[in-house]
């Protein structure tokens, strides 16, 4: 986690809008520069697709349900505050799908919890229900896709705070998530500055080479 409390900073609309600006590619372009393990997460979709999301994981799995580890009373209630800790504000609730990316994994009421503690939004490799629910609820929520039909009897939220699967991807809680129409990208917390300060000299090195294209005449 960063020091210093600038967490807060990190986590403010203006510093979301210039990561968006940067872009996706960018940073995982950066990532790329100082890692050699997988960080990109491809496109996903959202019920409000300009709203881009960043933030640090608070993690959930999901496993596919079984009726005999399901007569325990933990509820997804349990799973995000023990996922999101004393210190829920500006972070990225991570629903890891368990293996069922088809199925809905939650809906704009259990993540009415988001908006209430102040979270930046929701990541999901699964789908998620109520999609006009999620976005009057105005936060970000990225995930695989709406469904309408409960998923309860296929899968079940199993351990919270732990490291996670995420579409290829390995998440642990409190790296950073970045995710916007062009897909996301999982930032150790550990490598945030040194990426950003990557991303925006990518972003430089970007417009060099664009000048240059423009300057190009047919050999
Ligand atoms: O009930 C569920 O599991 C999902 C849902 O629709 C909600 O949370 O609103
Ligand atoms: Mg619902």
């Amino acid at each position: 986690m960063i020091e210093n409390g600038a967490e807060h900073e990190l986590g403010n609309a203006r510093f979301v809008s210039r990561l968006s600006e940067l872009g996706c590619a960018a940073l995982v372009d950066a990532m790329g520069r100082i890692h050699d393990h997988r960080a990109h997460i491809l496109p996903m979709v959202s019920p409000d697709p300009g709203r881009p999301l960043f933030g640090p994981a608070a993690t959930i799995a999901f496993m596919p349900r079984r009726d005999d580890l399901t007569q325990s009373s933990e509820t997804f209630a349990d799973f995000f505050y023990q996922a999101v800790g004393e210190s829920p504000a500006g972070r990225v609730l991570v629903l890891s799908s368990g293996g069922y990316p088809d199925v809905s994994h939650a809906g704009g009421t259990k993540l009415s919890r988001v908006a209430h503690h102040g979270l930046a939004g929701v990541l999901a490799d699964g789908r998620l229900r109520d999609f006009r629910q999620l976005r009057e609820q105005g936060f970000a929520t990225w995930c695989n896709g709406e469904s309408t039909r409960w998923g309860g009897e296929v899968v079940m939220p199993y351990a919270a705070d732990v490291t996670v699967e995420f579409a290829g991807v390995c998440i642990t809680p409190g790296d950073y998530v970045y995710a916007d129409s062009s897909g996301a990208v999982v930032i150790p917390s550990q490598s945030l500055h040194r990426v950003l300060e990557i991303a925006r000299k990518v972003e430089g090195e970007d417009s060099h080479f664009l000048e240059q294209i423009r300057a190009e005449q047919i050999p």
